[in-house]
């Protein structure tokens, strides 16, 4: 088991590293709620030196070619240009032409979160559709939750702007009218949709030509949702192309990915590189449980100089914390799946837009939602998984902290460790990832506000070039 202290760089005159059991006997601390000191207003401005990163080998938005060099069209090309996009990530220049050869080969692509994973499996959609035929089905793209769907529909309008005649649909609950069916050349859908549509014979997937599946690691689970991609893919066309991407793959999960999307070309990345650098991972060394709630509400100044997303374990859990720093006198909102679609949309239109700065949130929201304002994240339960929730989920702390630190911007990580098992699936997850966590401790305040400006502040510094990302615009 690691140990969490030997990963740390711990605060001057901080008390020593968390020994949980013994951490509890501070239970008492007394914990103020305050405003973080020397803020000059509450904009979060995102400072990207994108093209030092761009040209930086060693990092995952570092590429060679421009967009022009990758063969696309024009009209694919004006779509990048209106959005700003520069130069191909990593994974957009070496990935590209792998998946658009011809004949059409499948593809398992790994690549960092928030390193332009979406825009790369949506030029290839966009470059195999014929759109002569606007509303015949061509691509289907599958996602784990009906805010991410929605997102990666936005993405390929967004890219396809120039387009002419490109129909986007998404196939999630309520989305397609029972009359009228699929009627688009691109499908952006969750399964159980999609698998319903085509069964209804509303969704004609005769002529679909790829087959994309984001968060393949984890909709392909079997514990997930794997059983309904197996069913999805068996009604669609056996030459399909199938491209699957995450920024994660267990290995357990890529030997099934490999049956599933057979004779891929894959793009892997080792352990140790699967963390974005622009993330200071920290953690907060909380005394006992109870205190978790009020060392939260003391962090809502700093969460809200750009907009933070709060990680719990249970959609319970985040209704009981949204009522209570509601009461308390803070401004934030709750979504999970228990609320019906239209809410869940509103709701999350409104953190892009920023009308809500404070997001809480279960595992629902912990993969692919890209908003690029939000400076922190917060597990205030650590993810755990298996059965009784007894082994840390290395996955999705790594998706999770992922919702910031997006595309070359810098954020902040902070996980709430309270007593031993906490502790050791933190512990874990840093020996996973090899990655130091710096210690925070709600007996030093000040060092606490000092670490996390220290990282937000150098984020407010004039950006050199920032891309018009499709997300953050409502
Ligand atoms: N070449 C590019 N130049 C500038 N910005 C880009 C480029 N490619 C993607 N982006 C922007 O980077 C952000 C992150 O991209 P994206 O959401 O595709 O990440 P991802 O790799 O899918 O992350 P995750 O693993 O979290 O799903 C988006 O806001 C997107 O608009």
């Amino acid at each position: 088991m690691a140990d969490l202290a030997s990963r740390i760089s711990k605060p001057e005159d901080a008390p020593a590293a968390a020994d949980a059991g013994a951490s509890t006997s501070a239970a008492e601390t007394k914990i103020e709620t305050a405003e973080p000191s020397n803020l000059v207003d509450n904009e979060y401005e995102v400072e990207i030196k994108l093209s030092d990163l761009q040209n930086d080998k060693e990092n995952p938005l570092f590429s060679v070619s421009s967009f022009e060099e990758l063969g696309l069209s024009k009209a694919i090309n004006d779509g990048l240009l209106a959005m700003n996009f520069k130069k191909p990530s990593k994974i957009q220049e070496r990935a590209l032409p792998l998946m658009l050869s011809d004949p059409p080969r499948n593809m398992i692509a790994q690549s960092q979160s928030g390193t332009g994973k979406t825009a790369a499996f949506v030029l290839t959609v966009l470059s195999r559709v014929d759109l002569t035929k606007p509303t015949q089905p061509q691509a289907l793209i599958l996602a784990p939750s009906r805010e991410l769907a929605r997102q990666i529909q936005m993405v390929v309008q967004t890219v396809g702007q120039f387009c002419e005649n490109l129909i986007v649909e998404a196939a999630i609950p309520g989305s397609i009218s029972r009359e009228t069916g699929v009627k688009s050349s691109v499908v952006v859908g969750t399964p159980g949709t999609v698998m319903d549509l085509v069964r209804r014979r509303q969704f004609d997937v005769s002529h679909l030509k790829v087959l994309v599946i984001d968060e393949a690691d984890n909709m392909l689970d079997q514990q997930g949702m794997g059983e309904q991609c197996v069913r999805v893919k068996n009604m669609l066309p056996k030459t399909i192309q199938i491209l699957l991407f995450s920024a994660t793959f267990p290995d357990k999960v890529l030997q099934y990915a490999e049956k599933y999307a057979p004779n891929a070309n894959q793009m892997k990345l080792k352990q140790q590189e699967l963390t974005v650098k622009g993330i200071s991972q920290m953690y907060m060394d909380c005394p006992a449980e109870k205190d978790k709630y009020d060392i939260l509400c003391k962090l809502y100044g700093l969460m809200t100089i750009g907009s933070s997303v709060i990680f719990v374990r249970t959609r319970d859990s985040a209704t009981e914390i949204q009522r209570r720093m509601e009461a308390d006198g803070h401004k934030v909102s709750a979504l999970h799946g228990a609320y019906e679609g239209a809410s869940r949309d509103a709701l999350l239109d409104d953190f892009r837009s920023g009308r809500s700065k404070v997001l809480i949130t279960t595992n629902v929201l912990a993969r692919g939602i890209d908003v690029s304002t939000v400076s922190m994240v917060i597990n205030y339960d650590i993810p755990m998984k298996g059965p009784g929730d007894r082994e840390p989920d290395a996955e999705t702390y790594l998706h999770r902290i992922g919702r910031t630190g997006r595309f070359g911007r810098v954020g902040v990580s902070i996980s709430f460790v309270y007593d031993r098992k906490s502790f050791d699936a933190l512990s874990h997850i840093a020996e996973f990832y090899g990655i130091d966590l710096i210690q925070l401790s709600p007996d030093d305040w000040d060092f606490t506000e000092q670490k996390v400006q220290e990282v937000i502040k150098s984020s407010r510094a004039k950006a050199d070039y920032a891309p018009n990302a499709t997300s953050g615009s409502g």
